[in-house]
């Protein structure tokens, strides 16, 4: 799944800009960014759901606007607010959809309405949103999907349920190699199962970055009043600057994988501290 150079505008505000993007096969991508940060409308456009005004999206080497069955039969998504076929009980519907499935899994459907304690005889449209975003996820584990895509799936989840959901979607990547999209402002859900981190910020990717490295990549420095001459120009990397109130300044800084940090970090009476995920997301989207 790949896309490049992705715009969209909604009453003249970009709600997508310049957003170029490649998930490779076998990853889990959490892409995380405040309310209205542009995160379903990428989901919907990298899935062709949404024409764009400039910029391409392909799934599988096949542009996303014409995605054939085929195709379609090989990934999942599960959008923000599930509410297809929601006249359908529980069980009729997954039986209904599980026909258009070759490896549609029952045995796992079954297992997993139990576990979840969700009502087979019920309604879809009866069911408390929580539950119904339960279905959807089994509708969409059920087919095996070699791509996962899943829009705040853990929005109406309550924690142990999140919980559920998140190994679900690690024993998925692990065991049987899917590629796994997720959208989710929960920084700690993300961090619980995501190999790969974008950041969004006013429709625009700030950062995309195995998550591993991203804490060995950004440093945030405490830079003390005295250093202030320092601070003159842009630092090499600067990703973010703040006041102090007491004085002096805190800058964000981004270093190229193995390469060295810049003179700064390396100045009298400047601190250094490693940032956590949150405390990133925070600096770059705050
Ligand atoms: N159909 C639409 N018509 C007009 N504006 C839209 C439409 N869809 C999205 N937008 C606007 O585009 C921007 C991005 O919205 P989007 O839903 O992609 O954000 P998001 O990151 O998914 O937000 P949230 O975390 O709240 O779900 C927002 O400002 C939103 O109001």
């Amino acid at each position: 799944m790949a896309a490049s150079g992705l715009d969209k505008r909604y009453d003249g505000q970009p709600a997508l800009d310049q957003v170029s993007l490649r998930l490779e096969p076998g990853t889990v991508l959490g892409l995380i960014g405040r309310n209205g940060a542009g995160k379903t409308t990428l989901i919907r456009a990298l899935l062709g759901l949404i024409e764009t005004d400039a910029g391409s999206a392909s799934i599988w080497g096949h542009p996303a606007l014409q995605m054939g069955d085929e195709c379609k039969a090989r990934l999942s998504y599960v959008p923000q607010q599930p509410e297809a076929l929601a006249w359908l009980k529980v069980d009729d519907m997954l039986d209904f959809i599980g026909r258009f499935y070759p490896r549609w899994d029952a045995a796992f459907v079954d297992a997993t309405l139990d576990r979840w304690e969700l009502p087979r005889n019920r309604m879809l449209a009866k069911l408390s949103p929580g539950e119904r975003q339960r279905v959807a996820i089994i509708r969409a584990l059920a087919p095996q999907p070699e791509l996962l895509v899943l829009d705040e799936p853990a929005a109406a989840l309550d924690p142990v349920a999140r919980r559920e959901l998140l190994r679900e979607i690690a024993l998925r990547a692990g065991e049987s190699g899917t590629t796994v999209l997720f959208s989710t402002h929960i920084v700690s859900d993300l961090e619980r199962v995501a190999s790969h981190v974008a950041f969004m910020h006013q429709g625009r990717l700030l950062l995309h970055s195995e998550l591993d490295s991203l804490k060995e990549r950004h440093l945030r420095l405490h830079v003390p009043p005295a250093a202030a001459d320092q601070l003159v120009g842009p630092v090499p990397g600067e990703v973010a600057r703040r006041p102090h109130p007491y004085g002096g300044h805190s800058v964000v800084i981004v270093r190229e994988e193995g390469a060295a940090w810049p003179m700064l970090a390396h100045a009298p009476g400047v601190q250094r501290e490693v940032l956590s995920l949150e405390d990133l997301f925070v600096e770059v989207a705050g």
